[in-house]
Parts: structure tokens; sequence; C-alpha cells
């Protein structure tokens, strides 16, 4: 078993310098000026659902720490309108720089052109982060189980609702999901990476499927790649579907989200 310790107290510890120097450089007032602050968000519950559309929450990201560099070429606009128009239900920009190479520009440049929910997919441990979401034009946050006590990412959530905007809750084990039901996220996301391993497998999604209550939307994350593995994790109850590298791993990865959801669509 290929083991890469504590990758997930290096992201924390970094973002936490990070969080304290974003607050020193643009304060919440300055945050509270931008153009998105006032706009109404998408509700991305809502677009997974829609029947017109694959359930796939389409991410941009240029390199993680599990793979090393995917794509360090994709332009953010040509990939998510190509998403889009393929026929995602969202798209998932991440913004964390060091690990996975994205920025808050990233995901305010694919809000400027898309007008589908946009999650902003970083490791959310603070009430400043939220309220920056909002301010580049996210729709929904991203809230990761394993780096936060259930009040944490409850205060988070109740944050993100008060400013329009949905939660993402994401889990890996029954555990998590058992202490985080009272969270009051709109969608639970299982993580089919273990974090601290970083093995892949839908095994862990179906088997918290039945555990999940039927109010929440169901979302299963990471390592998927084929229509068929879309099939299996419907039939348990999924219907949402986080991809990023399978896409970004292409030279063209609108390209490669096409040709996927066209073979899903064929398929069903
Ligand atoms: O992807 C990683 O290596 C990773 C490492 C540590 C924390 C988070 C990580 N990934 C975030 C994600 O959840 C994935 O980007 C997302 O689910 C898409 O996964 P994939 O389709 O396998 O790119």
């Amino acid at each position: 078993m290929s083991t890469t310790p504590n990758i997930l107290d290096k992201i924390i510890a970094q973002k936490r310098l990070e969080v304290g120097e974003r607050k020193e450089l643009y304060p919440v007032r300055l945050l509270e000026k931008s153009l998105y602050f006032e706009s109404t968000p998408v509700s991305m519950r809502k677009y997974i659902q829609r029947p017109d559309l694959s359930g796939i929450i389409a991410e941009f990201k240029r390199k993680s720490p599990s793979k090393g560099i995917i794509n360090a070429h994709a332009p953010v606009e040509r990939t998510t309108i190509g998403y889009m128009q393929a026929g995602a239900s969202a798209l998932s920009v991440l913004t964390d720089k060091p690990f996975f190479g994205g920025s808050n520009e990233d995901l305010t440049l694919a809000r400027r052109f898309n007008f589908c929910p946009i999650i902003r997919k970083d490791f959310t441990i603070d009430e400043y982060q939220v309220l920056e979401a909002k301010s580049i034009g996210a729709d929904a946050i991203l809230l990761i189980a394993a780096v936060l006590t259930p009040a944490e990412s409850k205060t988070l959530a109740t944050l993100a609702h008060s400013l329009g905007m949905e939660v993402l809750l994401e889990v890996h084990d029954e555990a998590e999901l058992q202490a985080n039901l009272e969270v009051g996220a709109d969608m639970i996301g299982v993580n089919n990476r273990n974090l601290k391993t970083f093995e892949v497998s839908i095994e862990i999604s179906k088997r918290l499927a039945p555990l999940i209550p039927a109010s929440v939307v169901k979302v299963s994350e990471s390592g998927i790649s084929s229509p068929e593995t879309i099939r299996i994790l419907r039939e348990v109850g999924y219907e949402g579907f986080l991809m990023g590298e399978n896409f970004m791993k292409h030279s063209r990865p609108e390209k490669a989200a096409l040709e996927f959801i066209e073979q899903l669509t064929a398929r069903v």
C-alpha cells in the first residue's frame, strides 16, 4: 500500500498561513464590494437533478498531490465553456494554488463565461473563505469532514446558506458521515479517494449510499473514468459525479468530456 503521510495536514497548515495573509490583503470590507457579492447563486443541487443534464460535475484541475501535473496548459475559458456545452451539470474549479495549481482568478474567469453552477473546490477552514467564495462568484462551497469538526462544518454551512450558496459536504467513511448528518449540507459527496493513502475505490460510494438521507443529493467523487461506473453509481442512488483527472489528462479536456457524456447518454 502506497502511503503519503499527512498530505491533508500539510495542506491545512499551508491554508492557515494563506488565509491569514489574504485576510490582511483583502479584508472583508473589500470582498463585500465585489460585484458577485450581491449576485444570486445558481442551485447546484437543482442542476445535478436536471434530467436533461448528465449529473457530471466537471472539474478544472491542473495538478494534484496524487498525480502531480495533470494539465498545465488547458485554458480556463475554453475548457469550462466546453464542459458546459458537453452536458456537464456543474463546474468544479480548484482555487488552491500550492497543491492544485489553481487560483481565485480561475474561478472568476469560469464565472464570467458560464451560467451553470460553480463550486469552489478548496480546503475551507475559516469563515473568511466562505465570504471569499461568494466574492469570486461561486455558487457552492466544499466542506471536507476529515479536516473540520461537525460544529465547524455547521458554522461554515450556515454562513454559506446565509449568502445563498449551497454546500457539498465530503465524507470518506461511515463515522464521518454519521457525525455530520446535522450539518445541513445540500449535497453529500463520498470521496472514493482516501486522502491519506490516495487509494481509489468506488466500493466506498456503494457502501455509504444507503446511509445518506434521501433528502440530500448524493455525489460520488474521484476516480470515475467510465460511463459504466456512473451507471453502477446511479443504481445505488447517486445523482452527481465529480470528475477531474479523467478529462483534464487530455490536451482538450472539453472534447474528452463531450465524448464521455455522449457514450453515457448512448448507454442509458
Ligand atoms: O486529488 C488529489 O490528489 C487530492 C489530494 C488531497 C486532497 C484532495 C485531493 N483531490 C481533490 C478531489 O476531491 C478531486 O480533485 C476530485 O474528487 C476529482 O477527482 P478525480 O476525478 O480523481 O480527479
